[in-house]
């Protein structure tokens, strides 16, 4: 049985269990999020839906009706099973009924439901069986983080555990979840904070839902997002499948993104079945709201300013993923994608009852309770709740290292008698920062410093743009509506810049030598571009086929080939571009009027100083 791979194993960047909803924009997938349960109106008729609402307003199906405390929806549980002891706090009911606040709507269940697929049975030839022994005197015997199935992130099987009931690696079977409350957080709708000190490392919920195939979850995306729900609740399980908890879940749905996070998903093998848990990578003290990084994707559509409130927040969800870095990279004087205008923006904290002193509690164990806000909840990394109208601004990254930094190249002269070719050693490169741009033909073309600093200058960040939007917008009490995602046309260079002519440098230069070596290094250019070429078919099928999942489809070996022929490529594109700068700068350049008359005759470079 394989063990299941960490995140870091995989090539590509996002984690496979990554929150993202999808949907299709202009023949892409795209991201958004989704729902929200608050409302906040004069007169409490918010009544929870199957679905949760969309901000924009009460359903006038449900207006009318009375609200019902979130403990009262609770429709059925499995598995662990709600305990039964689902009380409303009648204070707290009245608070919700007063400030209209509806609260979340979803079955909640505790362990994963399966509608497409039946529930896999494990395999006896696939039991993983451990060595521990239980061991009355040593209290890690029984299962701990020495056990093979724990370090494999895999559950023991009860009846081949030898441990029997000291077994403490089936967490996920016998629910030991931490004391988890859930509130209402300032700008980020629901959230879930510690009802007790959490030790870095504990399990401390299982993500439920309803397990769907990738093609329903993208699907079920769109059907969400046309019904406006802005929440996002499917997680990703693998290439194939996925976790929607959005109208069945645990109470791990509430658990909000940070950019600096104090949990993060696991997958772990539950008896034959992949399960996706939330551990605590920190010591938690109690009240303390807990959060993941949600490695948001964003593919589109609709940017949702992160209110992580975290130093390093990235400003908005998804930034980190590669759609959004290339939709914010650089673009051309009259590209107008991310004008203020194109960019649909929605921003939860509009949509926020400003009134609300308390935050409203439902603990796991059904109680819901009102919580002063003044007190324990905040986030780990400030104190207090998000800001709603302050973020951190985004990191943009830099083009190259800090251009008025460099120091002035070392280039060691030529041997003029040497024929050989040597590996070529070079100083720090400095001089004029070039930046080389891969364009689809498979040529590079590079431009120099004043594409640096243009670009430097021109390129809004994502958050500039955000704030002129958020202050063109005051009044968000609707949501913004989601224009059709802008046709990505791929990055583009700022300039349209000149293609490194290497037949024209040679022939500039008089030393056959320098010549030499130059093709010599374009050659072993051109063969890692065509090995690259070559292994990106191998791995295009995954790719097309499940987009940002592809990873859990990549094999390592094929993974570890792709990390290498990039290594190649980026080196044979470093040793050409170094052997132009060092021949250029140490090699006599033939003369104007050798030139002028080999122009005129039309010589080829080849026959040049040969
Ligand atoms: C899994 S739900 C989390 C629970 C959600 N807050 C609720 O009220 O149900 C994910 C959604 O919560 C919101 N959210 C989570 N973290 C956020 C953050 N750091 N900043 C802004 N919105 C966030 C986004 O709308 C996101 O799509």
């Amino acid at each position: 049985m394989s063990p299941i791979k960490p995140s870091s194993w995989f090539l590509f960047p996002c984690f496979s269990s990554s929150i993202s909803a999808r949907r299709r924009v202009s023949g892409r997938v795209s991201s958004s999020r989704s729902a929200a349960v608050a409302c906040c109106r004069p007169a409490p008729h918010c009544l929870p839906s199957l679905h949760p609402p969309s901000r924009s307003g009460p359903d006038p199906s449900t207006s009318g009706r009375r609200l019902r405390p979130a403990a009262s929806l609770v429709s059925s549980t499995s598995g662990c099973g709600l305990p039964s002891s689902s009380v409303v706090d009648p204070e707290c009911q009245k608070f919700l009924e007063e400030e209209c606040i509806e609260v979340p709507s979803y079955i909640h269940i505790e362990s994963n439901e399966f509608s497409y697929r039946k529930h896999k049975r494990q395999k006896e030839e696939d039991i993983a069986v451990c060595e521990c022994q239980y061991d009355i005197l040593d209290p890690e015997s029984p299962c701990g983080d020495r056990c093979l199935n724990f370090l494999t992130n895999t559950e023991c099987t009860p009846g081949y555990c030898r441990c029997g009931v000291y077994c403490k690696n089936q967490r996920f079977q016998k629910c030991q979840h931490a004391r988890t409350r859930l509130v209402r957080t300032e700008g980020r709708g629901w959230g879930l904070v510690a009802d007790e000190n959490i030790m870095a490392g504990q399990f401390v919920i299982e993500y439920c839902g309803e397990v769907i195939s990738w093609k329903e979850a993208k699907q079920r995306s769109q059907a969400y997002e046309t019904q406006g729900m802005n929440d996002a609740y499917i997680i990703y399980l693998n290439a194939d499948e996925s976790i929607d908890a959005t109208k069945k879940g645990s109470l791990a749905r509430f658990i909000n993104h940070s950019c600096q996070p104090n949990c993060e998903t696991r997958k772990w093998n539950v008896l034959g079945e992949v399960r996706v848990g939330i551990f605590a990578t920190q010591d938690i003290p109690f009240g303390t709201e807990l959060s993941y990084d949600y490695n948001f994707e964003w593919f589109g559509g609709v940017m949702v300013r992160c209110l992580c409130g975290a130093a390093n927040c990235s400003g908005f969800l998804g930034a980190k993923s590669r759609g959004f870095q290339e939709a914010t990279y650089l673009w051309e004087d009259d590209d107008d994608r991310f004008s203020v205008e194109n960019i649909p923006l929605y921003d939860s904290a509009d949509d926020e009852p400003t009134s609300i002193s308390k935050d409203i509690l439902l603990s796991n164990d059904g109680l819901i309770t009102q919580y002063d806000n003044s007190s324990t909840v905040q986030s780990t990394e400030t104190p207090g709740t998000a800001r709603p109208n302050e973020f951190a601004p985004m990191i943009v990254e830099q083009l190259t290292a800090r251009s008025n930094e460099l120091a002035p190249m070392n280039v060691e002269p030529l041997a003029a008698s040497s024929n050989e070719f040597t590996p070529m050693t070079i100083e720090p490169l400095s001089a004029i920062p070039m930046v080389a741009h891969f364009v689809e033909n498979g040529s590079t073309e590079y431009s120099a410093q004043d594409t640096y600093d243009t670009s430097q200058n021109s390129v809004p960040s994502a958050n500039h743009v955000n704030q002129t939007e958020s202050q063109n917008n005051s009044n968000h009490s609707t949501l913004v509506p989601v224009k059709p995602a802008p046709k990505r046309r791929g990055r583009k260079p700022k300039r349209v810049l000149h293609k490194l002519d290497i037949p024209d440098i040679c022939n500039r230069l008089a030393s056959s030598e320098a010549c030499e070596e130059i093709l010599y290094c374009e050659e072993v250019k051109n063969q890692a571009a065509s090995e690259i070429n070559a292994l990106y078919d191998e791995i295009r099928p995954a790719v097309e086929e499940h987009e940002r999942d592809s990873q859990d489809s990549v094999s390592t070996s094929l993974a570890e080939k792709w990390i290498e022929a990039s290594c190649c490529k980026y080196k044979a594109d470093f040793d050409l571009y170094a052997a132009i700068i060092k021949n250029i700068a140490s090699t006599p350049l033939r003369s104007k009027d050798d030139m002028a008359s080999r122009e005129q005759n039309g010589l080829k470079y080849l026959e040049n100083g040969s």
